[in-house]
């Protein structure tokens, strides 16, 4: 059985054999958990695995009109804010009070951009029972001395749950308007899980595939973002397509080759998968990351990107540079900085170390092992740094 093909469910999950409904929690409702939860909102008003009521946890605000955003939600059943203009859905109720919202719900959707998940795991913490299920959306990671840790990983291990992910080339504004699109679950161990994940996000538009490599899926979701600031910055330059092009070559060749030094049973193939190669293309294409970063160098850098995020997304939240400082945190903890040239550059450029043309200004080189200390990758940072 393909596990793209949701029909083929019918064999392997059905109301009878589980014989008891789930109850759908989405926590977080920017742009993309607005989204994520008209999605599964389509499908629990028709499939019988699941409670009709999806529930989507609100960081409150207060709307330019002066009403919460929660109000706001459940009245207009839209995201004035973070999806205007787009119905989520009869059955999307909104709740500002997290441990409500999480209040017997079987299966949590964790959808906030990744600096909010500590928070959200202490707020939660003991307040989950370990039979429930969970996915991560979150494209990001935690950085500490420790050593990296993956957001579905500090779910897992704060919640005491399972915790899938779903990455994919998915351009939040694209799927609310039911253009074409595909995504991948990652999953460890448990297969039916990932089959009901598969079947709750899969529409017609939104095709859903399941690979057994967690890591693998998420990694490449979380590493693309800092590829998309570079994107962006030779857009920025008003460099053409050739360079864009071996901007994201090489990208991804750190991304794989860094995924394979963390997270050595990272399977090559899943590069291939929507969560790979796909969401590194449309993200260096049309994505928040690339936008502010050709902002960013347009004006030469005078702008921070703090500033610009703030200027040009309305409280979305970019996750490229943070992980890039999060990267240069890890790099130059293992002495790494000079296997991953472009990640190094990006940080540096974003702190304003050297200026953003530095990111055409290096020679590339990815050895498949750890190269030694000396060797010279790229020029910028030999006087930059
Ligand atoms: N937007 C997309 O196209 C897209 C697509 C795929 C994956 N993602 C990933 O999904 C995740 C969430 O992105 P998004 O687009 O839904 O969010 P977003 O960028 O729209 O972020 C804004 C959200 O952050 C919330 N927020 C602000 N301050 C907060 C706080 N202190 N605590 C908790 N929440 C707070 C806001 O209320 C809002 O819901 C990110 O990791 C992103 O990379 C986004
Ligand atoms: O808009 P970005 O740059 O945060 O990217 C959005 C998604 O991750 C694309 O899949």
């Amino acid at each position: 059985m393909s596990f793209g093909d949701t029909s083929a469910f019918q064999d392997g999950i059905t109301t009878s054999s589980l014989n008891v409904k789930d109850r759908i929690t989405v926590i977080g409702s920017g742009n993309w958990g607005s989204v994520a939860a008209r999605l599964i909102a389509i499908n629990t008003r028709t499939s019988p695995l699941f409670h009709d009521e999806v529930r989507i946890w609100v960081f409150e605000e207060i709307l330019p009109s002066g009403e919460k955003l929660t109000n706001a939600i459940n009245k207009y059943k839209e995201n004035k804010k973070y999806l205007p203009g787009v119905n989520l859905g009869p059955n999307v109720v909104a709740d500002p009070d997290i441990r409500s919202a999480v209040k017997d719900a079987t299966m949590l959707v964790f959808v906030t951009p990744h600096q909010f998940i500590e928070g959200i795991c202490k707020d939660l913490k003991g307040k989950i029972k370990p039979s429930v299920k969970g996915i991560s959306l979150i494209k990001g990671m935690e950085v500490k001395e420790s050593g990296v840790t993956l957001i579905s990983n500090k779910i897992r291990k704060s919640l005491g749950i399972e915790c899938s992910v779903l990455m994919g080339a998915n351009i939040a504004n694209e799927i609310a308007e039911e253009m074409f699109s595909e995504a991948t679950v990652g999953y460890k161990g448990n297969k039916t899980i990932a089959q009901k994940w598969v079947q709750l996000f899969s529409t017609p538009y939104f095709s859903v595939t399941a690979v057994p490599d967690v890591e693998g899926v998420e990694i490449c979701g979380t590493l693309k973002n800092v590829v998309a600031i570079a994107a962006g910055l030779v857009d920025g330059l008003g460099m053409g397509s050739n360079t864009k092009a071996a901007i994201m070559r090489i990208g991804l060749k750190e991304m794989r080759y860094l995924a394979r030094l963390l997270f050595p049973t990272v399977n090559d193939t899943t590069f291939f998968e929507s969560c790979g190669v796909a969401d590194l293309i449309t993200t260096c294409l049309g994505g928040r990351n690339r936008k502010v970063a050709e902002a960013f160098a347009r004006n030469g850098g005078k702008l921070s990107f703090d500033e610009l995020e703030a200027k040009m997304l309305n409280g979305q939240k970019l996750q490229g540079v943070s992980t890039a400082r999060e990267l240069s945190l890890l790099l130059n903890s293992k002495g790494w900085e000079d296997s991953f040239p472009l990640f190094t550059t990006v940080h540096a450029i974003a702190t304003g170390k050297v200026p953003p043309t530095a990111i055409v200004e290096y020679s590339e080189h990815v050895p498949d092992e750890l190269p030694p200390k000396s060797r010279k990758i790229y020029l910028s940072l030999q006087s930059g740094l």
